[in-house]
């Protein structure tokens, strides 16, 4: 980073965060106490192996933050008039961010030592610096969100995985036996699906899984689970659904995929698939392993049964 020439610019200081509805007089005062600097394309600003002691006001070119290495996907993009570094500027620890010049630019930057002096200054700046500091609070909280959001999802069919089935079905099943209501597990197997994915494709046998995904979760309740246990393999639980309810659920849902006889996909029109079904009602102390151990043995029967059939 290298010190640059550059003369305050009221138009180009009117879009700094910071610096909104500051008064121009008190503005002249405070942009002594920064210097402006000079940023590489590729030029690290930031990083979290280094303390920091600055605020830095972007105000021209572009800075990219990263999370954990600079090898993932940037979680945000600066431009100019935002600020970085103001977390670490105040508390005086190391950043929990990448951020990197993506382009040559030009920041201002605020030395902690300046930040008593800027606040007694101006209380306005003091006030845009916490709204600052409410967004980055908000944003990590929807990075999270996302991230426990998407380590819960399947990204091919969308349906749930297996390690939210775990969460969801500690949760149903001490629900259900606590009200004394049954609870049932289908589980559900793409039948002669190696034999399908060499004919069409493994493209086409993916299309095929979204279309069983898709087919399957439109016709349960809001309070049913489905999540895609494995390959071609998914997991439905139907919590207050007793043993009778449970079967002709299960029957329904089969024979509407048997119905669809072909399909529109990306790549071109498709045969569609049939399933086999396991079902199994919950016992007391069933943990998920034994209850999914049972719904498998009977899918097991329905594929020995010869297949788009419900067994249990
Ligand atoms: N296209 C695609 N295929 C998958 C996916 N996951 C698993 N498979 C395929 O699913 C096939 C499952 O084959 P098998 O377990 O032999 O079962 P099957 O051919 O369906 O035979 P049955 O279950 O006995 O009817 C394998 O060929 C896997 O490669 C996926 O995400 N996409």
């Amino acid at each position: 980073m290298k010190n640059a020439r550059w003369q305050p610019d009221p138009l180009q200081l009117q879009h700094v965060r910071l610096f909104q509805n500051v008064a121009s007089s008190s503005l002249d005062q405070l942009l002594r106490e920064f210097r402006a600097c000079e940023l590489e394309a590729g030029e690290v600003l930031l990083s979290p192996f280094n303390r920091n002691q600055y605020l830095y006001l972007l105000l021209e070119g572009e800075l990219k933050v990263f999370l954990g290495s600079l090898d993932n996907q940037p979680v945000s993009t600066l431009q100019p008039g935002e600020c970085a570094g103001e977390i670490s500027f105040i508390d005086n620890d190391h950043p929990s961010a990448y951020v990197v010049a993506t382009t040559a630019s030009l920041v201002l930057r605020l030395h902690r030592e300046s930040l008593v002096n800027l606040f007694n200054q101006s209380p306005q700046l003091m006030q845009n610096l916490l709204e600052l500091l409410c967004d980055r609070v908000r944003q990590g909280n929807r990075i999270i969100l996302d991230s426990e959001q998407n380590a819960n999802l399947d990204t091919l069919t969308g349906c749930f995985n297996r390690r939210w089935l775990e969460h969801v079905y500690t949760r149903e099943s001490t629900r259900c036996a606590f009200n004394g209501q049954a609870l049932c597990m289908l589980m559900l197997d793409v039948d002669h699906f190696k034999a399908y994915n060499d004919q069409h494709g493994h493209l086409a046998g993916d299309y095929a899984l979204c279309l069983v995904a898709h087919t399957l979760r439109n016709q349960l309740r809001p309070k049913d689970s489905m999540a895609r246990y494995g390959g071609e393999e998914f997991v439905i639980l139907l919590p207050e659904i007793d043993v009778e309810e449970a079967r002709s659920i299960g029957e329904r849902l089969r024979q509407s995929l048997e119905q669809v006889s072909s399909f529109y996909s990306p790549v071109g029109i498709l045969p569609g698939v049939t399933v086999s079904i396991g079902m199994a009602p919950m016992k007391p102390q069933d943990s998920l392993e034994s209850l999914i151990a049972r719904a498998d043995s009977a899918l097991y029967q329905a594929k020995q049964q010869g297949r788009n059939c419900l067994c249990g």
